[in-house]
């Protein structure tokens, strides 16, 4: 399998299945996209956003069910396996996204994977098993998190100082020896625990440094 970001804003997500598994995906895709859950039970669980449709789907009503709504990407988790094939067959042979939530990901064409994620905006790491072990998924996932401390607040940071060195008519092969030497450095990481103006001035000092051996 190879890992994408899609962006699913102005995009629909259909989640066949409302149990616990379908509560989950509809929260996570909700994040961009207007998600659609059809079941027959919702208990009292969190869909966020996602309109509800009330209904038992039979397998032979899967096709009409996806020429409505359109999806992008259709989450097949009923738990009910003649269901789940019927939705996951009709969704690929309308070129939409599936994701089975009761089968390891990368068996069938089109199928896709939902992986442990870390957000440190605008930074995302995804973790996946390739569908082999979702509790190891979830336990990198934990494990990693403290590494990702501040990474969201270096790409802001980096993202700026690239965009002036830029500016500044600094070329690309000054400016990536200048980039490299800011993510690589323990004070400038230590700096932006006491924020994004302190950190600033350790990178620039970094630069300095940098440009001052390579003049
Ligand atoms: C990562 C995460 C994202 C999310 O769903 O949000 C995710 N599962 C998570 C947790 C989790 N899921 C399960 C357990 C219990 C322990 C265990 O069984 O291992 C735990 C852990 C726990 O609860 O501790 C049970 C389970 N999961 C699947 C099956 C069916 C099967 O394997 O056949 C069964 C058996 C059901 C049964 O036996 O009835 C299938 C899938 N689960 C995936 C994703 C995809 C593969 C990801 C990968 O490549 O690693 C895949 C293939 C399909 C998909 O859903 O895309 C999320 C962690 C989020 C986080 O915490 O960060
Ligand atoms: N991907 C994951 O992380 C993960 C984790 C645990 C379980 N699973 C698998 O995901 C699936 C769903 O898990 P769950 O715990 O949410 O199951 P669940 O049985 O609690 O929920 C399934 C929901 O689908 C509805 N449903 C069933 N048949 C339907 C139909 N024909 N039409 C409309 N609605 C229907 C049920 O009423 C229920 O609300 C199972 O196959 C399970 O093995 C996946």
């Amino acid at each position: 399998m190879i890992p994408l970001f899609h962006d699913f804003e102005d995009e629909v997500v259909l989640v066949v299945g409302g149990g616990p598994v379908g509560a989950r995906k509809a929260r996570r895709f909700g994040r961009e996209a207007s998600v659609v859950v059809c079941s027959d039970d919702f208990g009292d669980r969190d869909f966020g956003d996602a309109e509800r449709v009330r209904t038992v789907l039979e397998p032979a009503d899967a096709s009409a069910w996806l020429d409505r709504i359109e999806p992008a990407l259709v989450v097949a988790a009923t738990g009910d396996e003649a269901v789940d094939d019927a939705v996951a067959t009709a969704a690929r042979e309308r070129g939409m996204l599936v994701n089975r939530a009761d089968k390891r990901g990368g068996r069938d064409a089109g199928s896709v994977v939902v992986p442990a994620t870390i957000r440190e905006e605008p930074v995302v790491a995804a973790l996946s098993t390739s569908g082999r072990s979702p509790a190891l998924s979830r336990y990198l996932r934990q494990r990693l998190e403290p590494e990702l401390a501040n990474a969201g607040a270096m790409a802001e940071l980096t993202g700026e100082l690239r965009h002036d060195l830029e500016a500044a008519g600094i070329g690309p092969e000054r400016r990536r020896k200048a980039l490299r030497a800011v993510v690589r450095s323990r004070e400038v990481w230590t700096a932006l625990d006491s924020g994004s103006s302190k950190a600033r001035q350790r990178a620039t000092d970094v630069i300095d440094e940098i440009e001052g051996e390579n003049p």
